[in-house]
Parts: structure tokens; C-alpha cells; sequence
């Protein structure tokens, strides 16, 4: 069968991809390696964090239209994705990556307070500010119903004319003019091709002979009881928070107050250990729940400090925490999508948007020298 274009990967980088070339009457196809929906990924489960509190004005920037094209989403697919809580940002006062975040912030005007000491619990009540950190709060900052985000996607794709194809796994690549892709169960043809397999990108791209130095991480989403039922919750107004190195651990810790499973509120680490895609559940590494539970235990006291919930997902890290957002070096009607290093999902409309301008051949919206494939190539460590 001959597409224009081929998608390979329905998570919500690929979904957004097939999305816009669908809107942009393309004749796309969309391939899942699982039967959807799945649990096997990055983009599953109910919730992610959106917000603007980032150090890099590219990052910024892309987010404000990712903002608008979410709400764009939102209407086409008449369902509610995004729902506004606030981000609390807290970190060493003086630390350079605090220090970097509340510039930008203030650079880019965007909507938030400075919480100082004296009035922090008057806003945040059980929090305990850790002795020398500082607070922000960016009242952009939300949630993202990440589920029925990922849904909704594929459904506006189907619903402008795109065929998804899930349950089959793209086992080979064949670079051209017109491109074979072939699947364990047949084979397509297609002038452009979009690679948007997440953890699985680099055995991919591999058959393509390209290989990126991006790493597989499992991370274990913990959920924490509340002592008193209600006093983290979304219905509470309770925000979504980061913690810049927690005294507790050498990455992030963030959290989204209690909405998917009442009374349990999100924290998780923002690293985890390495693991091969298909091996997820046989890693078994706990030191970073351990971690967790102390800082739970000393920051937010009206959580029980042993996690009641404790679900799999994954990240595939680049070692500058920055996307692959590319053509392929080799094949110009080959475009890559990856490494979105444990924070892609908020920007998925807009990535979706600039792969799909890539794969067209126009102009991307945005600088995209930040993602180049060959800021590695340059420098291989
Ligand atoms: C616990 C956790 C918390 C996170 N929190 C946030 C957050 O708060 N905010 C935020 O912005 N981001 C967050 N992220 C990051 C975000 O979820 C990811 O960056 C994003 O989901 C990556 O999407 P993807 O489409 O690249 O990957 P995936 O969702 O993994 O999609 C890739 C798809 O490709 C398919 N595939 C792979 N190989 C093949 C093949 N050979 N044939 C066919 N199909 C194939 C896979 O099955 C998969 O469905 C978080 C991630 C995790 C794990
Ligand atoms: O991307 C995000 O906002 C979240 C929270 C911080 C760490 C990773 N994901």
C-alpha cells in the first residue's frame, strides 16, 4: 500500500505528527507497534505537567503556541485536556538553575509570584520549604489529561482521513525515494517518513544506520497517601511542583496534586535507571523511591511517606536533556522525533506542528539548531 506519509510510533510525539499532516490533507499512516491504548511507553498514564518555567527562551517560546494549540485540541476533540493549578517552582535561592529559571521567567514576562518565606505556607499549606530555597509560582502551570490527550489526537487524525494501524511492529526500513517500511504483519511504501518511536528510537534508527546517543531510563511513578483526604487535591486548587535539587537526591523532584486516584497524590523522581525497552519490569531498582520517601517525609508531612501506588514508565534522555527534532542525515525524507528526555509531553501540538513542517520540506516554525542531530556528531560525548 503507497501513503504519502508513514508515521512510525503512535505515542503523542507521533500521534501529533500524523495529526497536522492529516490536517494538512496528507494521506498518512500511522503505525503502533502495540494494540492502542498501551502502557508500554512515555505517554501514557492520566497525567503530565504543563508549564512555562524553563531556563531556555526556545523552550519558551515554543510553549506558548503549545498552549494555544492544546486549547485547539481541546475544541476539535470536544473533550477537557488542560486544567490550571499553578506550578510551584522551589530550589536553592542562590543556585545557578533557580537563579536561571526565575530570569527567564522574568525575561518572558511570564504570569507569576515570588512567594517569600514569611508568606510561602499562607499559600502553600503543607509544604515545608526547605531552609535556603526559594519559591515561584507560575500561574500558567497545569495538568494535562495525558490519556485522553494521546486519544483525542488519533481520533482528530482519523477523523481528517488518517488510517492508524496499531498492533504492528516496524521491523524494517528501507531508505529511497519511495521508502518500504515493513511491519511484522506487511509493507508499505511511502515518499517521507516520520520516526517517532521513543524508547525505541535508537534500535530504529539503527537499521537506518544512525546511531544517537540516547539512553533509556524506567522511572517509577509513585503515588502518596494523604493523611487528611483532600489537602493536596486538584479540587483544592493545589499546584503542581518541581523541587531543584532536593537534599535528598542528585535529580529533580516533582509532583502533581491528587486528581487520578483520589486521595493520592504524584511524586516522582526525574531519573531513573537504565533498562532496555522490552525489558521495563525487570528493573528493579528502588533507591530512588527510597530517596523519595525521605523527602516526602520531611517536605510535605501529610503524605503517608511510603508509596501507596507504584506504576512503570519510561524516558529516553539525550545526554543534553535536549529533543531530537531533526531529517535524517542520510535520508532527507526521513525525519526523527526523539530523546524528549522526561519533558516532551507538554510540547506535543507544537512538536507535531514542526515535524510535520520538516517532513513537508517548509520552513519549521522555530530555530530547531537546539535539536540538530549533529550537535552530537560534533562532539560524541
Ligand atoms: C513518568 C513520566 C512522567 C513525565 N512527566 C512529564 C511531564 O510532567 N510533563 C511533560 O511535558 N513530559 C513528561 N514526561 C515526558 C513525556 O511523557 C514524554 O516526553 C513523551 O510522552 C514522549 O512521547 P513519544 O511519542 O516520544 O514516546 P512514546 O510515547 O514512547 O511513543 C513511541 C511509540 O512508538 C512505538 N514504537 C516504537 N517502536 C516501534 C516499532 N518498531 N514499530 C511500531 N511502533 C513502534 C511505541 O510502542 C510507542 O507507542 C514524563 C514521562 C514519564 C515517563
Ligand atoms: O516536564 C515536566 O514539567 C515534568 C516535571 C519536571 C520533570 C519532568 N517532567
Amino acid at each position: 500500500m503507497v501513503y504519502e506519509y508513514i508515521v512510525i510510533g503512535a505515542g503523542i510525539q507521533g500521534s501529533s505528527t500524523a495529526y497536522h499532516l492529516a490536517k494538512n490533507n496528507k494521506k498518512t499512516l500511522l503505525l503502533e507497534q502495540f494494540v492502542l491504548p498501551h502502557s508500554r511507553g512515555s505517554s501514557h498514564g492520566q497525567t503530565r505537567i504543563i508549564r512555562k518555567a524553563y531556563e531556555d527562551d526556545f523552550y519558551i517560546n515554543m510553549l506558548e503556541e503549545s498552549y494555544e494549540l492544546w486549547a485547539q485540541l481541546e475544541k476539535e476533540a470536544g473533550v477537557k485536556l488542560y486544567r490550571r493549578t499553578g506550578l510551584l517552582l522551589m530550589g536553592p535561592e542562590k543556585g545557578k538553575d533557580f537563579q536561571l529559571i526565575k530570569s527567564a521567567m522574568q525575561r518572558n514576562k511570564i504570569p507569576s509570584v515570588v512567594l517569600e518565606r514569611h508568606e510561602f505556607s499562607q499559600h502553600i499549606p503543607n509544604v515545608n520549604l526547605t531552609s535556603g530555597d526559594g519559591a515561584i509560582l507560575e500561574s500558567t502551570g497545569g495538568v494535562l489529561y495525558a490519556d485522553r490527550a494521546l486519544r483525542a489526537a488519533q481520533t482528530v487524525f482519523q477523523s481528517h482521513g488518517g488510517t492508524i494501524n496499531d498492533g504492528e511492529k516496524v521491523i524494517n526500513i528501507e531508505p529511497g525515494d519511495l521508502i518500504t517500511v515493513t511491519t511484522d504483519s506487511g509493507t508499505y511504501q511511502a515518499k517521507n517518513l516520520v520516526i517517532t518511536a521513543g524508547p525505541w528510537a535508537k534500535t530504529l534508527l539503527s537499521h537506518t544506520g544512525l546511531q544517537l546517543p540516547l539512553q533509556v531510563v524506567r522511572i517509577n511513578v509513585c503515588y502518596w497517601k494523604e493523611k487528611v483526604p483532600g489537602s493536596y487535591s486538584i479540587n483544592n486548587r493545589f499546584p503542581c511542583f518541581i523541587q531543584i535539587h532536593p537534599k535528598e537526591a542528585e535529580h529533580d523532584i516533582y509532583g502533581l496534586p491528587s486528581n487520578e486516584y483520589p486521595g493520592l497524590m504524584k511524586v516522582c523522581y526525574h531519573m531513573g535507571t537504565e533498562t532496555e525497552p522490552d525489558e521495563r519490569d525487570r528493573q528493579t531498582d528502588r533507591r530512588d523511591v527510597d530517596a523519595l520517601s525521605s523527602y516526602v517525609s520531611r517536605c510535605f508531612p501529610g503524605l503517608v511517606s511510603v508509596p501507596s501506588v507504584v506504576e512503570s514508565c519510561m524516558y529516553t534522555m539525550t545526554p543534553d536533556k535536549h529533543f531530537v527534532l531533526d531529517r535524517h542525515p542520510s535520508y532527507s525524507n526521513i525525519v526523527i522525533g526523539a530523546g524528549f528526555s522526561g519533558h516532551g509531553f507538554k510540547f506535543g501540538p507544537v512538536i507535531g506542528k514542526v515535524l510535520c513542517e520538516l517532513s513537508m520540506g517548509l520552513n519549521p516554525s522555530y530555530d530547531l539548531s537546539p535539536f540538530s542531530i549533529q550537535r552530537f556528531q560534533a562532539n560524541p560525548k
